[in-house]
């Protein structure tokens, strides 16, 4: 019990519970409570100046006494996200081979090929119900981080337990290692991956596709497939071959896209108008910039009843070569081409805002310092209140900081970004930045597919999850120019999202938890996993 992170309680273990299961002599004479620990904890945790020790404390923890360390993340939520999660979970990635110690997460190389399924077993956990995958091509905005991105699906699962009330012995974190094309990586004698190139074509999507079919043979139809931080051209793929025979939910094109129109959704409080009045102006023509502008297309096509076809031309994208235009068609990576509009060419962001006027501005490109005072004046100057969302993580990739967009706006900006950012004074006012993190939806998000036993993912759970988090904002927070609730609530706003994605489940017929639970919200509730020690006899 001691040894077991799962029933571990430290020096929290009864006089009874030390008699009963012979932990007698095996802790010195003091009894604590859960308080005390979590107190003495975040003392210690607050006197590392270094985020990265943090993290390293962190993970002991959750590998020593679970219950604490999910009491510790529920109760300091705003505090310790930053840590097990964007930012300093990049860095972690970037340094996971030297501050390796006890494995976390399930590994499956190109060496495991043809049994797969034999290492599935070998987990410990037999009920599974939500598995975060990743194949380390692009983290965070960091790149190809190989196998040490399972940084990242551990990450993730934390926030699945703490965010959303997924219990943790149902949560399984995955990295593929096919390779790494990262030569400093692969020159790293720390390295703890496959020291080869990246296996692709067919060769990687055999080994996706074995492990797909493994994990329905072991864990069935209803286990959650989340994938996490793959390299565009594969991310796509993987879901539209996926999603229609399995459990599966892209994050950072699916979660970042729901989180982000619930962004604007709730900004339209304080820029005005309907979505379909605003224009929208995109760097960035991958995952999360398509998913977003797919969703918020659809979105406003359902709300107006006009075909996708005339929504998507309200929103406009830019990529490396510059505004995505219809004369660029044939060169275009297929999830380009929905947004080849026909406008005549120009080559970069500056060129576009003045060309497109846009009344959002959003960045999704992965790279940092792009959202410049011209950039960031030019679309103040066409708008009373521009709304600018730098989302790309972690922080060293954001397309501009809080300081920047409310100091070049003059203050006018509406600002969120996908890292975190502190609270900044201009002119005597304090403007509380959002963080529009996936980190929002995919909890509650999850939540609400295992509560209702949903079979597949929907766009309409998307918008449905999209919907129940843009009600979570206050007036209180809109006073402070925040677009999202404060973190602090997230697990009554996850019950929300969840009960909201359920219902949607339900009248999809997708759902196969029979009956339907009347309150959705009550029972999301009910599900969630609690971090309060229990009692052993
Ligand atoms: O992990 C995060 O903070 C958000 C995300 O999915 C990404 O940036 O890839
Ligand atoms: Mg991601």
């Amino acid at each position: 019990m001691l040894r077991d992170p799962k029933y571990n309680k430290g020096l929290a273990f009864t006089e009874k519970e030390r008699d009963a299961h012979y932990l007698r002599g095996l802790l010195p004479p003091a009894v604590s409570t859960q308080q005390l620990q979590e107190k003495k904890l975040m003392n210690t945790l607050r006197q590392y100046q270094v985020p990265l020790q943090k993290y390293m404390a962190l993970t002991e923890l959750q590998e020593r006494n679970r219950k604490l360390f999910y009491k510790l993340l529920i109760d300091n939520v705003e505090e310790l996200l930053p840590i097990v999660y964007t930012p300093t979970v990049g860095e972690a990635c970037q340094k996971f081979g030297s501050i390796f110690r006890r494995p976390q997460g399930l590994y499956i190389s190109l060496k495991e090929k043809g049994k797969i399924l034999e290492v599935l077993k070998n987990w410990p956990e037999r009920s599974i119900q939500v598995i975060v995958v990743t194949d380390g091509e692009r983290i965070l905005g960091l790149g190809d981080l190989g196998c040490q991105g399972m940084g990242i699906p551990v990450g993730k699962l934390a926030l699945y337990t703490a965010l959303g009330g997924i219990r943790p012995s149902a949560c399984l974190p995955i990295t593929i290692d096919v390779g790494t094309n990262n030569e400093q990586l692969l020159n790293d004698e720390f390295y703890i991956g496959l020291r080869q190139r990246r296996a692709t074509g067919q060769e990687y999507y055999e080994l996706v596709r074995e492990f797909m079919t493994a994990v329905k043979q072991n864990y069935g139809e209803n286990v959650l497939v989340q994938f996490e931080d793959f390299a565009n051209h594969n991310a796509f793929e993987l879901l539209a071959k996926y999603r229609t025979t399995h459990l599966v939910f892209n994050d950072d094109i699916q979660g970042t896209a729901s989180v982000v129109l619930a962004g604007v959704v709730a900004a339209l409080k304080l820029i005005g108008g309907n979505l379909a009045d605003h224009t929208f102006l995109f760097l960035g023509a991958g995952e999360a910039g398509t998913g977003i502008a797919e969703l918020i297309a659809l979105e406003i096509s359902k709300k107006t009843k006009t075909p996708l076809e005339e929504t998507r031309k309200k929103i406009w994208l830019v990529d490396s070569k510059g505004l995505i235009v219809s004369s660029r068609k044939e060169s275009l990576q297929h999830f380009k081409k929905p947004w080849a509009h026909e406008h005549e060419p120009v080559k970069d962001l500056l060129g576009a805002v003045k060309a497109i006027k846009p009344t959002v501005l959003i960045g999704s490109s992965g790279v940092g310092r792009t959202f410049t005072k011209e950039v960031v004046e030019a679309v103040t100057s066409c708008n009373e209140k521009p709304l600018i969302m730098a989302l790309s993580n972690p922080t060293s990739q954001s397309e501009c900081t809080a300081e920047e967009a409310y100091t070049w706006s003059k203050g006018r900006a509406i600002f969120a970004s996908g890292s975190p950012f502190d609270p900044f004074k201009y002119e005597g006012k304090v403007f509380v930045p959002g963080q529009a993190n996936n980190a929002y939806i995919f909890p509650g998000f999850g939540l609400g597919v295992v509560i209702s036993g949903a079979i597949r993912v929907h766009d309409d759970m998307l918008l449905a999850a999209s919907e129940a988090l843009a009600c979570q904002v206050s007036q209180e927070n809109y006073d402070k120019g925040l677009i999202y609730p404060p973190f602090s609530n997230i697990r009554k706003i996850s019950a929300h999202i969840a009960a909201n994605v359920a219902a949607k489940a339900y009248e999809l017929g997708l759902a196969t938890r029979l009956p339907r639970p009347e309150n959705l919200v009550k029972y999301a509730e009910s599900c969630m996993y609690s971090p309060i020690y229990r009692n052993y006899r």
